[in-house]
């Protein structure tokens, strides 16, 4: 059995969407893979239920309880290597990882960043969108390194700006292509995998 970790921070709603996709044997069995675990550095992140609730294990590996950026990312890397994973998913997780963590988990770990990289890298993307009076918004799966949002891109999707969007619009736009994207772009990964 091959072994997925995600990591998230809030909603994780792109999570849900992964383990569903497995759930469903679109890819699950076929492919031999399972969401081993899922792992937050906030323990009110809403989206440690969801995975309770479909029995999946659950971690918090709070980054406020380190004292450096290096610290908390060899405790969430020992933590995430209990389960030897195959793929590393960031979904909505917040934190700026290290060279150390990036070079540990190198071609194995993916993010999910909601712009159209190479814009908008780093944060508030829909709304630096609509400022720059964009029309087309989206979001991008990566490959992730340790320069912030950079990294090989392994799939896009685009959708409109719409007159009159709020960045709330946009998002919520964004984040329904992002639930179809990131399923298929991880299964694709496990795909490639060598046997
Ligand atoms: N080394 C890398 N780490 C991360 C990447 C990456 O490409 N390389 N992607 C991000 C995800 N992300 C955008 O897609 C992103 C996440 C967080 C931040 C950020 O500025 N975080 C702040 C804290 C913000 C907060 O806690 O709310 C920080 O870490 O100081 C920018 C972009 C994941 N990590
Ligand atoms: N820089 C990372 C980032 O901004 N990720 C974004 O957080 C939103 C919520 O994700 P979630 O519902 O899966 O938690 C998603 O739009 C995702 O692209």
């Amino acid at each position: 059995m091959k072994n997925i970790v995600i990591l998230i921070s809030g909603s994780g709603s792109n999570m849900a969407a992964i383990v569903r996709a497995a759930e469903q044997g679109r890819w699950g069995e076929r492919l031999n893979a399972r969401v081993a675990t899922v792992v937050s550095n906030r323990a009110d992140a809403e989206g440690l239920r969801f995975a309770k609730d479909h029995g999946i294990a659950t971690a918090v590996v709070d980054h406020k309880g380190f004292s450096s950026r290096e610290a908390f990312d060899e405790a969430l890397m020992a933590e995430i290597d209990r389960f030897e994973p195959v793929l590393v998913v960031l979904a909505g997780f917040m934190r700026i990882l290290t060279p150390a963590f990036v070079a540990h988990y190198e071609g194995r770990l993916l993010n999910i960043h909601p712009s159209l990289l190479p814009a908008f890298p780093g944060l508030n993307t829909h709304q630096r969108a609509l400022d720059a009076g964009c029309q087309f918004a989206g979001a991008t799966v990566h490959q992730v390194t340790a320069e912030l949002d950079h990294g090989h891109i392994l799939a896009q999707a685009v959708v409109p700006v719409l007159q009159g969007d709020s960045a709330e619009d946009l998002a919520a736009r964004v984040l329904t292509q992002e639930h179809l994207m990131y399923p298929r772009a991880v299964a694709e990964f496990l795909r490639n995998l060598p046997l």
